[in-house]
């Protein structure tokens, strides 16, 4: 190395968890900023690794100093706060930096993919003929294909010396490993950045006049814009009270004065109609909107993400990893349906996008922006610890009432013996009432409860699954019996396996059963069911919104995941089929789950100029969260849910970490989560509370068993890293895994 070379700090994205210094050779292809993707040679490999510094102090011996290959692109990746924000991922969340790196850079940019890609070969380093002459006799092919590549005046692609000299891939790599080609990819063109989004449901955008409630709340965000510093508000509107609209006035003001967004929803395949209401008020008005969403080629991926980075767009709308977005001059972070467990990622990093939002916010000294009809009680308690401004909707639009909601005691109508059980007498009714006034209706059920599941009355055989602890459920059109879990399935059989028996029963009932009794319910109606089979087909579920909404469509079916948002002015009666079925899941959150869940669905009724009604049924009907959601109090609900909580310092008061620990051996896997519990109650000077190890609810899932153990803690940041330091002292058998998951979701 020459002592004028520049030295940077690179994150290598291969399980190592420090920097190492570069040499930058002059000339080199490329971005060398901070935040930039570039190539390192690593032990005798070539890896990927992110500029963390410019310049470095560490001492590297003379002779070890190693130069950078190339960079990716000609600019960073990630912004120098998403660095800032990468690291305070690791230390939250337990996870390596690999595993950090990985999320934030989709891989089509860490594969630099792009369907029109080339990848170009050209001479890096000049044989002489002596060295020629040694190639021809060792690899003639390889030979071949570096004079091909040295007669041309371009790099060439790879594709067509492949085809050409009818080479192997081999031979070329062997060259560029030895350093004598070597390869960067080009795009052809420049992709145009096509959207499967582009053409969905349109909404006519027309910004329309604030009511008193939203320009008070809008004003309220604005100042804080405009003050330039972190702040938090939590947009607490009842349902169809026009938070979006309020998201948008703010947006507007934020692009005009320069600044980007990040627009979270918790799925954007399931909020067509906030994408297209964005696409419609922005881009008619000049401003490109990425939506980064599932459904991008890898292709269409990168070249989204370029254009963050290059400034051509400054709003970006996805999902939870859409936080990640390499904008600049971010001003504005909303966070819509903030409470969604669907904003935790269920593998490493198991980050929350809603508080890495608030992070990246406060980094950038941004406004984030929590919406919600029912926030979590953790940001409803940070109104009060952490200074976050709350702003009320407490009207719907146009004075619009909220609906009456009924409950119906199901314990009494299940005596009814006409076949229709499961659907009550008044939801009956009104359903055809609705129908007769050409007027539409939603059922929902509770997602934990859709399924049916074969059981004998005879012996009690129940079909389990081989691999899981759960019950196997029927899917009557391919007559298969299916594991929710892991896809195990096997054919229904038609008598018990266990005695033989003829009599077996199908108890529960699917979305499937339900759309065939409210067919005999209400005949002549249009019924229609949303459901993961029809989520799996793209544009499927948009047909049948915009279905729904031309009124092709009487009645829809769905779990509580087609809820979000629908805003279906003539519907005019939703029933929740299974209201308590949540609440009976071991988790700490039930109640709030089982409020937020009611309240939710009510709001999809009466959004029109026709008041709407909701039918509950549940077998609780007394239970303190179904009595809140009815009366829509939410204070009421939320004090006497605090000091549920209170009582026995779950979440908010503490933050729970769970540490699961799974193997195929339920001993070994026990046998360690208790020898690693002894070990961390011996050696951990932090007071934190832990209970446990214990089976998991769960406790076997595709064929591993699973025990896990709780920490509750009051600091994150300061006290994992101990846990994690003992951890890394605590040596496991091979085939036991663990896992920290921090302020997790997933309970069982
Ligand atoms: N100021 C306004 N004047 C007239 N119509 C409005 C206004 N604000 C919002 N709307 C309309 O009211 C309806 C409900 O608004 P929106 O969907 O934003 O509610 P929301 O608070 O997000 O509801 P939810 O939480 O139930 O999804 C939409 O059709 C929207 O276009
Ligand atoms: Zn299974």
């Amino acid at each position: 190395m020459n002592s004028t070379d520049r030295l940077i700090e690179v994150m290598p994205i291969a399980g190592i968890e420090t920097p190492l210094a570069y040499a930058v050779p002059s000339g080199v292809r490329g971005c060398m900023e901070i935040g930039a993707l570039v190539r390192i040679p690593l032990q005798n490999r070539t890896c990927l690794g992110v500029v963390v510094r410019e310049g470095s102090d560490q001492k590297v011996p003379a002779g070890k100093l190693k130069y950078v290959i190339d960079g990716l692109f000609n600019e960073p990746v990630l912004t120098p706060e998403l660095i800032t924000l990468s690291k305070w991922m690791r230390r939250y969340y337990a996870a390596s930096v690999e595993s950090v790196f990985e999320t934030m850079i989709p891989s089509a940019v860490r594969q630099e993919m792009s369907p029109k890609m080339h990848r170009l070969l050209s001479v890096r380093q000049v044989l002489n003929d002596e060295e020629l002459q040694a190639l021809d006799k060792r690899a003639p092919k390889q030979a071949e294909v570096y004079r091909f590549v040295q007669q041309q005046p371009l790099p060439v692609a790879r594709g067509l010396i492949m085809g050409r000299l009818k080479v192997s891939a081999a031979s070329i790599d062997s060259l560029t490993k030895k350093n004598i080609l070597t390869e960067r990819a080009e795009r052809e063109e420049r992709v145009v950045y096509s959207d499967v989004l582009s053409n969905a449901e349109k909404v006519s955008e027309v910004a329309v006049e604030l009511t008193e409630e939203q320009a008070a709340a809008e004003e309220d965000i604005a100042a804080s814009i405009a003050a330039g510093e972190f702040r938090v508000h939590l947009l607490h509107g009842v349902t169809g009270s026009g938070k979006t609209e309020v998201y948008l006035h703010a947006m507007r003001r934020v692009l005009d004065s320069g600044g980007s967004i990040v627009y979270l929803v918790p799925e954007v395949a399931l909020t067509p109609q906030t994408v297209s209401r964005l696409r419609g008020r922005f881009e008619q008005a000049g401003d490109k909107i990425v939506v980064w969403h599932s459904h991008l080629s890898n292709g269409e991926r990168l070249d989204a993400w370029m254009t963050l980075a290059r400034g051509e767009a400054r709003v970006v709308v996805g999902a939870r990893s859409a936080i990640f977005a390499p904008i600049q001059n971010l001003r504005l972070v909303v966070v819509d349906e903030e409470h969604e467990p669907a904003y935790k990622q269920a593998e490493t990093p198991r980050y929350h996008g809603r508080d890495v939002a608030v992070y990246r916010a406060m980094l950038s000294k941004a406004v984030c922006v929590l919406g919600s009809a029912t926030p979590s009680l953790e940001s409803l308690y940070n109104i009060q610890t952490k200074n976050y401004r709350v702003n009320r909707l407490t009207k719907r639009i146009d004075d619009r009432q909220l609906p009456i909601v009924h409950l119906v005691d199901m314990r009494r109508e299940r005596l009814n013996p006409d076949g229709s059980a499961n659907i009550s007498a008044m939801l009956a009714e009104k359903l055809q009432d609705r129908q007769d006034k050409a007027e539409q209706s939603i059922l929902f059920l509770n997602r934990r409860g859709y399924s049916s599941s074969m059981n004998c009355p005879d012996c009690g055989f129940v079909a389990m699954c081989e691999h899981c602890d759960v019950m196997l459920t029927y899917h009557r059109p391919e007559q298969q019996l299916k594991c929710h879990i892991c896809g195990f399935h096997q054919p229904a059989p038609s008598g018990c396996p266990q005695c033989k028996s003829s009599k077996v029963r199908w108890r529960g009932y699917g979305t499937q059963r339900i759309e065939e009794v409210i067919g005999k319910i209400v005949p002549g109606a249009k019924i229609v069911r949303l459901d993961t089979d029809t989520m799996s087909k793209k544009n499927l579920f948009r047909k049948i919104l915009g279905d729904f909404r031309t009124g092709k469509i009487d009645i829809l079916i769905g779990t509580q995941m087609i809820a979000k948002g629908l805003d279906f002015p003539n519907v005019t009666l939703v029933g929740l089929v299974d209201a308590d079925v949540s609440l009976h899941i071991p988790d700490f959150r039930a109640a709030e789950r089982t409020f937020q869940l009611l309240v939710q669905v009510s709001g999809r009724a009466g959004r029109g100029d026709k008041a709407g009604e909701v039918v509950v049924q549940t077998l609780m009907p007394h239970s303190p969260p179904i009595q809140y959601a009815r009366q829509a109090d939410f204070d009421g609900f939320l004090d006497a849910e605090l000091e549920q909580r209170r009582e026995f310092n779950y979440p908010p008061y503490r933050h729970l970490v769970r540490h699961l620990f799974r193997g195929r051996n339920p001993e070994k896997v026990q046998f360690y989560a208790e020898q690693w519990a002894k070990k961390l109650e011996k050696e951990l000077t932090e007071p934190i509370e832990i209970r446990g190890p214990v089976a998991a609810p769960l406790e076997k899932m595709k064929d591993q068993y699973r025990f896990h153990l709780w920490y509750f803690v009051g600091n994150v940041s300061r006290t994992l890293p101990y846990i994690t330091a003992i951890r890394d002292a605590f040596k496991l058998d091979d085939d036991v895994i663990d896992v920290l998951d921090v302020d997790p979701v997933d309970m069982v």
